[in-house]
């Protein structure tokens, strides 16, 4: 498993793009019939894709985790972006179509993925942080996730976000998770932009089409770069930086985070104007 060492502030104003990419892009997790995986030191956050095929995938155990289990001491989080799948954990079959949410606690010994057709694989993206108590394992459909509508037309950000995993939804440990539609003509995602010093928060871009690009902007707020993304990557944000993108057409993206609290409303906006 791939490791990502935190990076500071000051350092970071320093970093070329190869620099940027390396320590922040999560790029190449979705691979078809594979696991990927990568170990961030972002509050521990382990970020990854399933893509199943024809076989059955394990999530597997790790040398990094020194662990019995993979849940030994995690909870994990998956959202299905791709066809529909079926995730099984401990014996117990749960229909993860696309857009749906399952949450594992953690104790449960054995997670595999399968997507129902190889001809329109199932592609699970992950999202594992440490826990300290067991919460049920429970799923949640897109229809069932709660809704907040934000931005407009005028200002190219109307998006809905669709909330699985927090404080009034599936219970967890640290985990809070979602994710954002765009409208068409709509292509900014998290703007105005925020930073949370209590969390950590990882994105990842779908539904993209391939011939488009997307802009992600990270760094604090005075002091920003860019990482330019396509379909199906990822990337994290430490606590100090801003996330936010913008697209050359609109797309999806899930987010998660893990850290100090799961107040998704915690967050210190930083006025448009203010942006450098
Ligand atoms: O801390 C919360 C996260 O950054 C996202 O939920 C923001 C987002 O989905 C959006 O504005 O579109
Ligand atoms: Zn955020």
């Amino acid at each position: 498993m791939k490791v990502i060492q935190a990076v500071h502030p000051e350092d970071f104003k320093a970093y070329q793009t190869a620099q940027i990419r390396e320590r922040f892009l999560l790029d190449g997790i979705v691979e078809p019939g594979k696991i990927n995986l990568v170990y961030t030191h972002y509050d521990r956050m382990i970020v990854g894709g399933a893509s199943p095929l024809g076989t059955e995938l394990d999530l597997g155990n790790y040398p990094n985790l020194r662990a019995e289990y993979f849940l030994e001491r995690r909870e994990i989080g998956i959202i299905n972006v791709g066809g529909d799948g079926t995730v099984t954990a401990d014996g117990t079959a749960y229909n993860v179509n696309k857009l749906d949410c399952l949450y594992i606690g953690k104790g449960t010994k054995e997670v595999k993925f399968a997507s129902k057709s190889a001809d329109a694989p199932a592609v699970f993206f992950i999202l594992s942080a440490p826990a300290h108590m067991t919460y049920p394992t429970a799923l949640m459909t897109n229809e069932e996730a709660v809704k907040v509508h934000a931005g407009a037309t005028e200002t190219a950000n109307k998006r809905t976000i669709n909330k699985y995993i927090f404080l009034e939804g599936i219970r967890s440990c640290q985990l809070v998770m979602g994710l954002t539609i765009l409208e068409p003509g709509s292509v900014w995602n998290t703007m105005p932009a925020h930073v949370h010093d209590r969390r950590m928060e990882a994105y990842f871009y779908f539904d993209l089409d391939k011939s488009q690009k997307l802009v992600h902007y990270m760094g604090e707020g005075n002091e920003t770069r860019h990482i330019m993304m396509n379909n199906h990557e990822a990337v994290v944000s430490p606590p100090w930086s801003i996330h936010s993108g913008s697209a050359t057409a609109n797309y999806k993206f899930i987010w998660g985070m893990a850290g100090e609290n799961q107040d998704y409303t915690d967050m210190d906006p930083i006025a448009i104007p203010d942006l450098r």
